[in-house]
């Protein structure tokens, strides 16, 4: 057989897979996967990140407010305190200059590097989920693996205002010392990654087998299936769990207090609000809009990163019947 024409050869419809067999059957039933990128070229950045938020965050409270302002009761841009547990710094677009008190020379510095790497990371780590989920609808073989692409195609690079902004984020947690915590929940979008130094960090193992405790009692599993999460996890989300017709499990996960605290960074994938996702590419019938999808998701959870007050008024809300998620 003579040679085939390159010139006249299409080009693969998509890359080959990233994840191997052994790694799609992983996060499709357990919900979570160990990720190895230390070869990576995100690696060396988010070890930048984590040097140079830890120089950010080292800033008075005060300046930190300012450099980085949030809405009040809005912990999803902007710099957030949440006394005795933790703060954190979050990104869902580039941010404008507007600190009323004017940065010195080495905040204007230290700024610039932290957001020069955010947005580095930001679209490295979106590049990389928006491939994993290609590779796990061809996995699933139900779901198109182009059918992400208008839910997604807003967040691959960091939305350049508030306004192109999708739910879509990336934050960076300092916990502190014996008293950083977050309750046990699921996160709410497509797919989300957490880099971890230090211990906190577990996650709920659906696989695993019982404990001699839950062996003899069945009725009531136990609490010791939590594991210590690797250095950085990918997390199945609430709308990949929905979209993938509840094929996919969502990863139960919790931050428990240590006594060295922990640092960490997370890159949540959502889907844009903006469009209309017609579930016929995901196996199934219709359309919703992804507004509504989200906020039925949204419905009755607890934000595990808000302030405390609000945390307690939506835990008892649900008390009756709903889940901390
Ligand atoms: O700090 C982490 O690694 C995870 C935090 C978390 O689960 C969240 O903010 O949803
Ligand atoms: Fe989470």
């Amino acid at each position: 057989m003579s040679a085939p024409d390159l010139d006249t050869v299409a080009a693969p419809s998509r890359p080959p897979p990233l994840l191997t067999e052994a790694q799609l059957q992983q996060i499709c039933r357990q919900g979570y996967l160990d990720l190895d990128l230390a070869s990576t070229a995100v690696y060396k950045d988010l070890d930048g990140l984590f040097a140079n938020s830890s120089t950010f965050l080292d800033l008075p409270t005060e300046r930190k407010a300012q450099l980085y302002p949030s809405i009040p009761g809005d912990t999803e841009h902007g710099y957030s305190h949440i006394p005795d547990e933790k703060e954190f710094l979050t990104l869902r677009y580039r941010p404008s200059a507007q600190c009323t008190e004017k940065p010195s020379d080495e905040e204007e510095r230290v700024c610039a590097d932290l957001e020069g790497l955010m947005e580095r990371v930001w679209n490295d780590l979106a590049r990389l989920l928006h491939r994993m989920l290609h590779d796990i609808s061809a996995y699933l073989g139900s779901i198109d693996p182009s059918a992400w692409d208008p839910l997604i195609s807003e967040s691959l690079q960091l939305p350049s205002s508030r306004e192109a902004a999708t739910p879509t984020l990336l934050r960076v947690f300092r916990y502190y010392a014996e008293r950083g915590v977050a309750e046990p929940h699921r996160d709410l979008g497509l797919l989300t990654v957490c880099v971890t130094r230090g211990k906190g960090l577990q996650l709920w193992d659906r696989l695993g087998p019982p404990s001699p405790k839950e062996e003899a009692d069945r009725s009531r599993p136990s609490q010791d299936r939590w594991r210590d999460a690797g250095e950085i996890t990918v997390m199945v989300g609430d709308t990949l769990r929905v979209l993938s017709g509840n094929r996919v499990p969502a990863a139960a996960h919790r931050v428990i207090a240590t006594d060295k605290g922990r640092s960490s960074i997370v890159f949540a994938l959502r889907s844009s609000l903006r469009s209309t996702i017609d579930l016929e590419d995901f196996g199934g019938y219709g359309q919703v809009k992804a507004r509504v999808l989200w906020n039925e998701i949204r419905k009755s959870r607890v934000n595990v990163n808000a302030q405390r007050d609000a945390r307690e008024e939506q835990i008892a809300k649900n008390r009756k019947g709903a889940s901390i998620a």
